[in-house]
């Protein structure tokens, strides 16, 4: 298996791929009927993700329905807390809970834990690339620090990140510890997922929106560039793909300073300035209203149309801005896949 198989790899390498490769963030899911039948057999969301049978089941599905150029695997940026040793569970409607880390507790958190504990993510991979064709790429990935901590913080989701922010203005010192902990936490567990197989690797940060400039290199530029440096001196070679979201303008910094090699773009971002504002080398991803994929019909062929030709002649990888979401129409991705495939630049 090579890059030259794997035309989502070629694009990741820089190549101007036409048809631009296609997958979709967060594929696997309930919008899926095939999905929900796995997930019904397994109540616990944290033993589903570390279940190697049933997460690459469930990783596959997207594949086998839609033939996708990438897979991601399954499982959840929220499994760091967890294997570092916080409380964490799933309600059901209600979304994630973690039991409120205080900054003070940061000593009870242990590195080699999580990357015991998250051991079965890379059986996962095994299974899932041995289960995939040749030239279909396996992605495997973290959260970035910031989007990781802001859960840990606030015990859950939240509309602004204000403790999290407070925090981090508040307890400078103690706050960096923390991004420095979940950096080293992820590179070790991404350092395994390519050691099991991935491909490629992708750094979740969606919640990367609304930091002023010296809180944006802090908490998001300098522990990316931290994972990425990390995974470089342990010898990781994979493209790394970043998802600072609704970072708008700051992503030219990002993107410049982190070391990714693709940058993951909401569908907030102004795609005619996106196009001057990146260098031509740089590998971009997204873009497509998860909104629009929902509603279906002719809004979303016109957008598809629109965001192919906004991104042809420069190496372009088909996504969403965002997660697919759960009321999507299964037929409105198989619409999309081959509206894209039969695109000529
Ligand atoms: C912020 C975040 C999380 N998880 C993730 C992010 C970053 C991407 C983003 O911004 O959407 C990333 C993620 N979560 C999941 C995947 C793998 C599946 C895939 O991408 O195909 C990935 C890549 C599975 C999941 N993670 C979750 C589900 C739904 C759980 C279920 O089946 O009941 C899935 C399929 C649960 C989850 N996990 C998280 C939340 C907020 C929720 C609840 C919201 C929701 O239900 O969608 C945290």
């Amino acid at each position: 298996m090579t890059d030259k198989n794997q035309p989502f790899l070629r694009a990741l390498a820089g190549e101007t791929v036409s048809p631009p490769p296609i997958w979709l963030m967060r594929q696997a899911g309930r919008y899926l009927p095939e999905y929900r039948e796995v997930r019904a057999g397994q109540p616990d969301f944290i033993n589903f993700c570390l279940n190697p049978d049933a997460a690459a089941e469930v990783t596959l599905q997207p594949i086998r329905r839609y033939g996708f150029d990438a897979s991601i695997v399954f499982a959840d940026i929220l499994l760091i807390p967890y294997g570092l040793g916080q409380k964490v569970w799933f309600e059901k409607g209600e979304g994630p809970k973690l039991e409120p880390l205080a900054l003070e507790d940061i000593g009870s958190l242990s590195v080699e834990r999580a990357t015991e504990v998250l051991s079965p993510v890379s059986e996962t991979i095994r299974k899932v690339r041995a289960g995939l064709p040749d030239t279909c790429s396996l992605i495997g990935f973290a959260g970035s620090p910031w989007t990781v901590a802001t859960y840990m913080i606030e015990g859950g989701g939240s509309k602004d990140r204000f403790k999290a922010r407070t925090l981090a203005w508040s307890q400078p010192a103690a706050f960096d510890a923390l991004m420095d902990l979940l950096a080293e936490a992820s590179a070790h567990y991404l350092k395994a997922q390519a050691d099991a197989g991935a491909n490629a690797l992708k750094l979740f940060d969606s919640w990367a929106e609304g930091l002023p400039d010296p809180l944006f290199d802090r908490v998001i530029i300098r522990p990316t560039k931290l994972i990425i440096d990390r995974l470089r001196e342990m010898g990781v070679d994979l493209p790394v793909i970043g998802f600072p979201r609704g970072a708008g303008p700051q992503a030219i910094r990002y993107a410049r300073e982190t070391g990714v090699q693709c940058l993951a773009l909401d569908h907030g971002v102004d795609t005619g300035w996106a196009r001057e504002a990146f260098p031509k080398d740089l590998v971009l991803q997204g873009q497509l209203d998860p909104a629009v994929l929902r509603a279906g019909g002719a809004m979303l062929d016109s957008e598809i149309d629109r965001l192919l030709s906004a991104w042809s002649g420069r190496p372009y990888v088909f996504n969403l801005g965002h997660g697919i979401h759960l009321e999507t129409p299964p037929e409105n991705v198989t619409r999309l896949i081959e509206r894209v495939r039969n695109f000529k630049a």
